[in-house]
């Protein structure tokens, strides 16, 4: 039997209970401060059982996910280096940053017990148990951060258990992540939140500005409304990255304002033609290493028959769809479908057809 504990069961810590749960021998226990949290586990059905005591929860395990905000990663290390953890115990995060994790895990002594720092390059806006998905982490970058003498058996190991979530494994030295991760993750959350209050500021005086908000507006700003909580913790850890990503963000914006002071339409122009460049580069999420699946994912409104609706206007186009799935549904909350298709052809046509729709579809 393989027992996983897992410490904070949301939005991160809950999709990976969700791809281990009921995995032949395997038990998975979810950790919760909060004696209603942890009634929620159950009743969802998210883990095989819950409990608001760590002890209970780290010594039986062999695997330590600790899933909580990246504020409170070295606290629950220092904490479980007190325990009594089994022999060759792997204790892992999911933390968006790296860097100081690893170097608190490096300054305790975890016995015989392994530190390997992960984090899932997945997620969303939505945080809590509520938005957790057992498709979540599919094909998606998993990158793991082990010291230079972590075992390479624990490593494999790790992976191993990993695999459920039909993650893409990477390894990546931690402080490399940090730098990467500021870039592409860290400094867009704090630009999409400077660019909501910065229009929120103009539509306190005019509120046909949240009216006309649409499309571009919307898609740049999503992750904006992310959890406060979470992301206040990873600026703060982050914050030598960020500060020169930031004053290197200024230098960016100030060329803007050069050409726009100087009416430099041809270098406007080049601007846009060297991101779109660069962008139509970026691998898609389904062109990881791992085998590809022909998938797309539709945010739906929770109306009543909107599945069969999008089901019909893909037959009735002869497009082929070999399944659906839908990924969270509540009343008043858009829900995510995830539609499947046999092979490229068929998705680009359901993309097509459905954006044209007027749906938004993303991969
Ligand atoms: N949101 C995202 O898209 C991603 C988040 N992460 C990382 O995953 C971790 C968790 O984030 P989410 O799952 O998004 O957040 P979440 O808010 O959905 O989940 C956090 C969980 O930890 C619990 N929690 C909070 N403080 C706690 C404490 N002091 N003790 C015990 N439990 C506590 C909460 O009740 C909740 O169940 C963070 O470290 C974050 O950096 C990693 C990849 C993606
Ligand atoms: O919603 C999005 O696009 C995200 O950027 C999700 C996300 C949030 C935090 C991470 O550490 C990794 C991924």
């Amino acid at each position: 039997m393989t027992t996983v504990a897992i410490f904070g069961v949301g939005l991160i810590g809950g999709s990976i209970a969700l791809c281990l749960k009921g995995k032949p021998d395997m038990k998975v226990i979810g950790y919760s401060n909060r004696q209603s949290s942890v009634e929620k586990y159950m009743q969802r059905g998210v883990v095989d059982y819950a409990t608001t005591s760590k002890r209970e929860a780290a010594e039986q395990a062999d695997f330590i996910i600790l899933c909580v905000p990246v504020g409170n990663l070295e606290e629950y290390l220092i904490e479980l280096s007190t325990f009594n953890l089994k022999p060759g115990c792997i204790i892992t995060d999911v933390g968006s940053t790296k860097a100081s994790v690893a170097a608190c895990a490096r300054s305790l002594d975890l016995g015989e017990a392994v530190f390997i720092g992960g984090h899932p390059m997945a997620g969303s806006e939505r945080s809590g148990v509520e938005a957790a998905s057992g498709y979540l982490l599919e094909n998606a970058y998993y990158v793991l951060t082990p010291d230079d003498d972590a075992p390479p058996v624990a490593v494999e190991k790790l992976k191993e258990l990993l695999s459920h979530t039909k993650a893409n494994i990477v390894i990546v030295d931690s402080v490399e992540h940090d730098e990467i991760v500021g870039a592409i993750s860290h400094l867009p959350h704090m630009i999409a939140v400077a660019l909501v209050n910065q229009v929120r500021s103009y539509n306190e005086g005019n509120g046909l500005y949240e009216s006309l908000a649409a499309g571009g507006f919307r898609d740049i700003t999503r992750i904006a409304s992310s959890d406060p909580v979470v992301w206040r913790d990873i600026l703060v850890n982050n914050r030598g990255v960020l500060l020169q990503l930031l004053r290197d963000w200024s230098m960016e914006t100030s060329k803007f304002a050069d050409m726009l002071e100087q009416s430099d339409g041809d270098s406007i122009e080049e601007a846009f033609r060297t991101a779109r460049e660069f962008r139509s580069k970026m691998p898609e999420r389904r062109k990881g290493i791992i085998h590809s699946t022909f998938d797309c994912y539709v945010d739906v409104p929770d109306t009543p028959g909107i599945i069969g609706k999008i089901a019909s206007e893909l037959g009735n186009k002869r497009i082929n769809l070999s399944n659906m799935h839908i990924i969270e549904s509540r009343e008043d909350v858009p829900g995510i479908l995830r539609l499947s298709f046999r092979d490229q052809e068929n998705l680009d046509q359901a993309i097509e057809q459905l954006t044209a729709s007027g749906y938004d579809v993303h991969l």
